[in-house]
């Protein structure tokens, strides 16, 4: 099947200063579980802000879903952008509404039914092991509570590709691997995944898993950049 996404010669630059991003050129393949791993300031958020179109590239061309994002009318960005779901270290859920209600928010925004959604919010819930917490506000959930919520809110859509932006920082070790078993089974299922990490025990955890590396704005090993890990970290 074609490549889900293609970045090509992509170039990225905040205001007047030197490129955060320089010459990025990589294929991601439908289905597949990506690791994008660098040192801290090498701009692995600015390349998924990119990919989940929070931003547009200073040059180059960026292919999402056979579509080119970086010609496409701003108006028809949202309907490319709901192909996507993110997820952040910082949970980034709505406080003043419960579980459920953050669960069920892509749906409402996409206008569907009140009575359609029941079942789809308590289902993706008990998914993540928080099917008892329905009417919790995020206050009072630990990190890795709301963390599985921010994951309930990106997959209710079933987007094809699942972005998460160092998803695992603000969570203890134990908890990290049940939020990486979440997206390994997501993937299991079909979905692409991208997850931003600088954990390097992260890395082993899926042993399918390639691995884009970011050193300064670069691709760190264009030629090998989407290799299986080595052997030590499996
Ligand atoms: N909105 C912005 N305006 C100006 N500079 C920015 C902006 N966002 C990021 N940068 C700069 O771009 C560079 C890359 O940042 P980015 O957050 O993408 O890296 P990162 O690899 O995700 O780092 P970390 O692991 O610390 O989050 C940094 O030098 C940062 O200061």
């Amino acid at each position: 099947m074609a490549n889900i996404v293609q970045f090509e010669n992509v170039g990225l630059r905040y205001g007047t200063g030197a490129e955060t991003l320089s010459d990025i050129s990589f294929t991601l393949a439908p289905g597949a579980f990506y690791f994008l791993t660098g040192p801290s300031g090498a701009g692995k958020t600015s390349l998924l802000r990119l990919l989940y179109l929070a931003q547009r590239p200073s040059r180059g061309l960026i292919r999402l879903f056979g579509e080119d994002a970086v010609t496409m009318p701003r108006e028809r960005l949202p309907g490319l952008r709901r192909r996507i779901g993110v997820v952040f270290q910082d949970f980034r859920l709505v406080p003043h509404l419960s579980a459920y209600d953050n669960v069920a928010l892509p749906l409402r925004v996409a206008g569907v039914e009140e009575r359609d959604l029941d079942t789809p919010v308590r289902e993706m819930l008990a998914w993540v092991g928080l099917g008892e917490r329905a009417s919790a506000r995020p206050a009072t959930l630990s990190g890795g509570e709301q963390q599985r919520v921010a994951i309930a809110r990106a997959v209710i859509g079933r987007p094809e590709m699942l972005v998460a932006d160092e998803p695992t920082g603000n969570v203890d070790p134990e908890m990290a691997n049940r939020l990486l078993h979440l997206f390994d089974a997501l993937n299991k299922l079909g979905t692409t995944i991208v997850v931003a990490t600088h954990d390097m025990h992260l890395l082993g955890r899926v042993t399918r898993a390639r691995i884009m590396r970011l050193d300064r704005g670069r691709i760190a090993d264009p030629t090998g950049a989407l290799r299986n890990p080595p052997e030590d970290l499996a």
